[in-house]
Parts: structure tokens; C-alpha cells; sequence
């Protein structure tokens, strides 16, 4: 009997919320399909896996609008399709847009609650924003190009040395080992390195936890008081089992750097310079521990998938690779190893970069953002509470800003041989928008710059002969190319023997 009276309870009670919210927030609503009284649009929203930024574009046009409004269960979605709407809303009006929403699953359940991307816009944040921005804005990130170099160099190596079998995990390994050793001075191993492994571990359960519309509990929150044991709670039983792994990521590199700050033999690192700046009392080193892991986090598969997306591109369009690598030839001359004094000397090389972030750009859609307090839009009213998403696809494909927006074509970027400023540079979109912007935009920019430098002087890009490649990408929070078949050559058996007497 108590047990009917509890379920009718959980039922119930959130229903008439849900009902009560729908009811008052139907009228001024942005434009968006009409959804069912209770459900709203829970049927007509497209799954993580059907490309949904496709679907959502789809809608704005349909409706003729630069924001559209859905309703989950009572809960406000509104998704910004233009660059106009998100710069007047989430960089403008960022004291209200910078919130996130509650992420149960990800947060509460499954540990990651210090992963400071999908924190409240608090304290916490505040401090751990203002730790990564020491280290990681564009000047003082410089200290670590060096790094960046060294691993580019051992990324060319690898691929040559398998002829392009493995470029997924190559290019996971650089990036890895590039975040490792500028965060707490780690020198990785070249294969199977338990930092790494302990990484991807818990990026595995985030990749889940943070894609919408995976679990009901995100939009029935009551959900999350459910015994562990009860029918349909798998999710909890889920959550627990990654918290340990969530636990691990956080805390094992930190202590090995502090294992190493004990010996004296730790390596400048974000981690060293944050203890020197900040002091090492206990709320602060929590904090910093935090800001830390979070680096792995945002950005190791990010970097990965938009170098695995250049790699794509090189052979979709051999003629841009040809031309690529004859502009870095033109500054470097032969028989060269590319470095970062050369950095910002080849302006191809930069619109290629800008290109590849917004031909297929990794993060389609934005993280959402959290909306603090009720706004006006064009006359629409967007309730408090509502989660604010930034299509980004949409805005680096508007053909007002990129004629053509389906080729590959650096070109659209230069005029007259330099970057052309009154073309919309990508990065405006694909890094995110106001105070939640990317942290790790400068690494994630010199990272690739180093790496794709090397490459084209290197490497020969091919497909392999017997398979077709095409332009197929993963659907979901971060979209990467299909893993595709390539062949990977050096160029010449110079660069061979360069890169391995170094
Ligand atoms: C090409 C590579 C990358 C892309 C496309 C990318 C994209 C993004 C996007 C779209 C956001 C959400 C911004 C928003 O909420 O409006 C974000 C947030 C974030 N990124 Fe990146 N990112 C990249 C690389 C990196 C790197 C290298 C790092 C760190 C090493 C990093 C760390 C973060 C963090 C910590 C956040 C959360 C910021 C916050 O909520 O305050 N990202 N990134």
C-alpha cells in the first residue's frame, strides 16, 4: 500500500508540474512545432544519433526564426540558429546566458561534479575559469609550445611508421600526451599509458552522460531519488559504477604531481604554476585539482576529432593539400622541420585551420547554457530556466557568411594572399559563445597548427586504393569522421631521418 501510495507520488506529482509549466509558458513563445499538452515536443525531438542539428536548422527555416523554442516534459529548449541572435543574447546579455543546466547523471551520479564545464556559474567556476586563464590565454600559453612541437613531431613519426592504420589513435595519443605534460608535467608513455587509460575512462561515461536525451532523469529529476535496485533504474546503477572512475581521473595525476613537487622533480606545468601563484591551502588545492582534470576533458577528443577531420579533408580535396603544402614550402623552403617561429607566416595554413573547424564543425551543437533570468528576444519571451542552445553548424554554414558552405575551400578566407577580416572567422562560433566560452582555444589553435604543418611537410596524404572515402561523421555531442581507410608515406626519406635524429 505505501509502496502504491509513493509511486502515484512520483507520478503524479511531477505530471502537474509539468502540466502547470506548459500551460503558462505556451503564450510569446518563439516560433516551434506545436507540441502535445504534458509531452510538448519529448516525440518530435530528434535523438542524439539523427544529427539534430540538422533537424533544428530545419525547424528555423520552416518557421522563418533565428531562435526556436521546444518544450521536453515542461522544460524549455531554445535553440539559436544564427550568429546574430547568439551574439546579442549569450555575449551581450552573458550575465544571464552563463549558467548550465543541472546535469544529474554527469554531476550528481556519475561523480563528475568537478569537471568545472558543467558547474554552475558560481565561485567555483569563477575560480577554476580564472586558474586556466593564467596559463591557457594566447601569451602565456606560449611557454608550451615547445611541447606541442615535440609531440607533433612524434605524431608524424607514428603515422608514417603504421602507414596510416591507426590515425584515430595517433592522433588521440598526441593530443593526450600534449595535455599530460603541459598540465602536470606527465611525460606519457608511447603505448598504454595508465594516465591516458584513466582519462579515456571516465571521457567514455561524460561522451554519455552529457548527450541530451539519453536519460529520462535529466528532465524528471524526481527520477534521481529511485533505489538503486528498482525496476528501470539502470541509470543509477550506472552512475555508480563510473563514479570510481570519475574519482581516478581527478585525483591520480594530481597526486603523482604531487609525489614529484615532494622530490623536487617536477617540470614547469599549469599544475606547478598554479601552486606557485595560488598557495597550496585546501580549498585551493581542490580547486586546482579540479581545473586540472578538466583539461582532459575539454580537450582531448575535441583536438582529436577536428585533426582527424583535417586528415579527411586532405583526401577528399587532394588539390588543397597539394596547394597547402606548396604555400608551406614557399616559407620553409625543403628539407625543413616546420617550428613556431613560423607560426603566422603562412596565412593558407591559417584559413585551412579556420576551414576544418567550420566544414564539419566537431561541436554541432553547443553546450547548453542555462538561462538565469526571464529575456526578451525580437518580442519572444524566453522564460527563466530555459536551456539555451547555440546551433553551431547552423551559423558555419549560413551561406551569408560562407557561399558554398559544403566545400572545403580554405580560399573563402583569403584575399589578395592574407585573411581576408571581413570574412566571419569560424572561431567565433566554433569555440562557444560569452563567459563560457573555450578556455583551451589558444592550445587547441597552436596544437593544431603545429600538427598539421608537420604533417603536410612530411607526409603524403592518400586513400587507399581499393575503398572509397567519404564525407560521414559521427552524430553526437562531438561529431568526428567515421573511422575511414588511408595510406600515410613520408614524402621523402629526409624528413624520415630528421625527425628521427632528433
Ligand atoms: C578544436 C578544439 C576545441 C573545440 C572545437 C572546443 C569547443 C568548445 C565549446 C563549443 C565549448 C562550449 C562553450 C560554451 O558553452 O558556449 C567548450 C567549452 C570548454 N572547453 Fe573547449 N574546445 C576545444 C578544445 C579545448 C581544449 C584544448 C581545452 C583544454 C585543454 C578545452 C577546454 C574546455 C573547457 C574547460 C570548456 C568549458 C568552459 C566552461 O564551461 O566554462 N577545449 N569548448
Amino acid at each position: 500500500m505505501a509502496h502504491a501510495a509513493v509511486i502515484a507520488l512520483l507520478l503524479v506529482v511531477p505530471l502537474f508540474v509539468v502540466y502547470r509549466r506548459f500551460v503558462r509558458s505556451a503564450h510569446l513563445r518563439p516560433p516551434g512545432p506545436p507540441g502535445l499538452p504534458l509531452l510538448g515536443n519529448v516525440r518530435d525531438i530528434p535523438a542524439p544519433h539523427q544529427f539534430p542539428w540538422l533537424k533544428y536548422h530545419a525547424w528555423c527555416q520552416e518557421y522563418n526564426t533565428e531562435i526556436l523554442c521546444l518544450n521536453a516534459l515542461g522544460m524549455n529548449i531554445i535553440v539559436v540558429d544564427t550568429m546574430d541572435a547568439a551574439k546579442e543574447l549569450l555575449d551581450k546579455r552573458s550575465s544571464i546566458y552563463s549558467d548550465r543546466p543541472r546535469m544529474i547523471m554527469l554531476n550528481e551520479l556519475a561523480g563528475f561534479g568537478w569537471n568545472f564545464g558543467s558547474m554552475d556559474y558560481g565561485e567555483d567556476w569563477r575560480v577554476c575559469r580564472k586558474m586556466t586563464h593564467q596559463e591557457f590565454h594566447a601569451t602565456s600559453f606560449k611557454k608550451y609550445r615547445p611541447v606541442l612541437a615535440k609531440h607533433a613531431y612524434d605524431l608524424v613519426r607514428r603515422l608514417a611508421s603504421d602507414c596510416g592504420a591507426r590515425v584515430p589513435a595517433h592522433l588521440k595519443h598526441m593530443v593526450g600526451a600534449n595535455i599530460m605534460e603541459v598540465t602536470y608535467g606527465i611525460n606519457v608513455l608511447p603505448e598504454h599509458d595508465p594516465f591516458i587509460e584513466f582519462a579515456e575512462a571516465g571521457q567514455e561515461c561524460v561522451g554519455r552522460c552529457a548527450t541530451a536525451g539519453v536519460y529520462l532523469v535529466e528532465l524528471l529529476p524526481i527520477l534521481r531519488y529511485l533505489p538503486v535496485w528498482f525496476p528501470g533504474a539502470k541509470f543509477q546503477r550506472e552512475g555508480k559504477a563510473w563514479h570510481e572512475k570519475a574519482t581516478r581521473q581527478l585525483q591520480v595525476p594530481y597526486e603523482d604531481f604531487l609525489q614529484r613537487v615532494n622530490t623536487g622533480q617536477v617540470d614547469d606545468c599549469m599544475a606547478k604554476a598554479l601552486l606557485d601563484t595560488f598557495g597550496d591551502d585546501k580549498k585551493t588545492e581542490r580547486l586546482a585539482k579540479m581545473t586540472t582534470a578538466t583539461m582532459y576533458m575539454g580537450g582531448s577528443e575535441t583536438i582529436a576529432a577536428s585533426m582527424h577531420s583535417f586528415i579527411l579533408a586532405m583526401l577528399l580535396y587532394p588539390a588543397v593539400q597539394e596547394r597547402a603544402r606548396s604555400e608551406v614550402e614557399k616559407v620553409l623552403g625543403v628539407h625543413r622541420l616546420p617550428t613556431f617561429d613560423d607560426f603566422g607566416s603562412i596565412p593558407y595554413i591559417d584559413a585551412l585551420i579556420k576551414e576544418t573547424l567550420r566544414w564539419h564543425p566537431i561541436v554541432p551543437l553547443d553546450l547548453p547554457h542555462k538561462l538565469r533570468e526571464d529575456d526578451v528576444y525580437n518580442g519572444c519571451h524566453l522564460e527563466k530556466g530555459s536551456l539555451v542552445m547555440v546551433n553551431q553548424w547552423a551559423i558555419l554554414h549560413d551561406e551569408k557568411h560562407y557561399p558554398d558552405p559544403h566545400t572545403f575551400n580554405p580560399d573563402r578566407f583569403l584575399k589578395g594572399g592574407v585573411l581576408d577580416p571581413d570574412v566571419l572567422d569560424p572561431a567565433e562560433a566554433a569555440f562557444g559563445f560569452g563567459r563560457r566560452v573555450c578556455p583551451g582555444r589558444y592550445m587547441a589553435y597552436d596544437t593544431m597548427w603545429i600538427a598539421i604543418v608537420c604533417v603536410l611537410v612530411c607526409l603524403e596524404l592518400g586513400k587507399a586504393k581499393e575503398v572509397g572515402v567519404g564525407e560521414d561523421f559521427v552524430s553526437s555531442f562531438v561529431s568526428e569522421p567515421k573511422p575511414f581507410l588511408c595510406e600515410i608515406r613520408y614524402r621523402s626519406e629526409a624528413y624520415g631521418a630528421l625527425l628521427h635524429g632528433l
